[in-house]
């Protein structure tokens, strides 16, 4: 059986870049998949369902929830956002390095069901740039935007508890340090773990 994959928790607020920096990634590294996220919100213009995320109806989420079958959720902007648990657990038991792009609250919930995961979080150079960014994207509403840029405020004060924070300035030197990032925490779990077995192995003999 293959190695279990590493679990890396993905946020930063709407419109930092987080789908421009990773998209290229997940094209050139094959043992990174993205985990396809369950929302209530509307499909977007060339949003495609099951790919760029699930849509389903408040019912169906709700059902999901009750199901056991999310591993989190949460509501943002008035929308549940959840990641569904089987497809996660399957790609990780497979070898896959697992990618979350989720909000801090589901980000908090993953953490303390699965310490081990690497959290790496994208922050803009400024916020004023954080708010070009959003409302040049032009796919929110006035009133969304600065819902989200509300959220942003909150978002950001969580960026100290993560393992990596990726300065969003320039596009590729960004994505090399998320590249970085994502390469040395598979590194740090890895040696870090062995590092347990051997001491405990070691710890066997002392006693004997
Ligand atoms: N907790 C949680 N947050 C999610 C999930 N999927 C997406 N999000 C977050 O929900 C927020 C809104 O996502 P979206 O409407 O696609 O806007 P965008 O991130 O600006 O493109 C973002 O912060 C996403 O990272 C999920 O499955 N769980
Ligand atoms: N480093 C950057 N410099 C300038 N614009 C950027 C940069 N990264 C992303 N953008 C632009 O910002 C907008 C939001 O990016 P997006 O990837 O959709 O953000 P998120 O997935 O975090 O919501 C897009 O129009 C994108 O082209």
């Amino acid at each position: 059986m293959s190695k279990r994959g590493q679990l890396v928790i993905y946020s930063g607020p709407s419109g930092v870049g987080k789908g421009t920096l990773l998209g290229p990634l997940l094209a050139t590294e094959p043992g990174l998949v993205l985990s396809v996220s369950a929302t209530t919100r509307a499909p977007r213009e060339g949003e495609v369902d099951g790919v760029h995320y699930h849509f389903i109806c408040r019912e169906e989420f709700e059902r999901l929830i009750a199901g056991g079958e999310m591993l989190e959720y949460t509501e943002y902007n008035g929308n549940y956002y959840g990641t569904p648990k089987k497809f996660v657990e399957q790609r990780l038991d497979a070898g896959y390095h697992v990618v979350l792009e989720i909000e801090v609250d589901g980000a908090m919930q993953v953490h303390r069901l699965c310490p081990d995961a690497l959290m790496i979080f994208v922050m803009p150079p400024s916020f004023e740039e954080l708010r070009h960014r959003l409302v040049t994207r032009g796919t929110e509403s006035p009133e969304q935007c600065a819902g989200r840029l509300a959220a942003a405020v909150r978002e950001i004060s969580f960026a100290a508890q993560y393992d990596f924070i990726v300065i969003n300035d320039e596009i590729e030197t960004a994505r090399q340090q998320l590249l970085c990032a994502i390469g040395a925490g598979k590194m740090l779990s890895r040696i870090q773990k062995n590092k347990i077995e051997e001491v405990l192995y070691h710890a066997q003999t002392c006693h004997d």
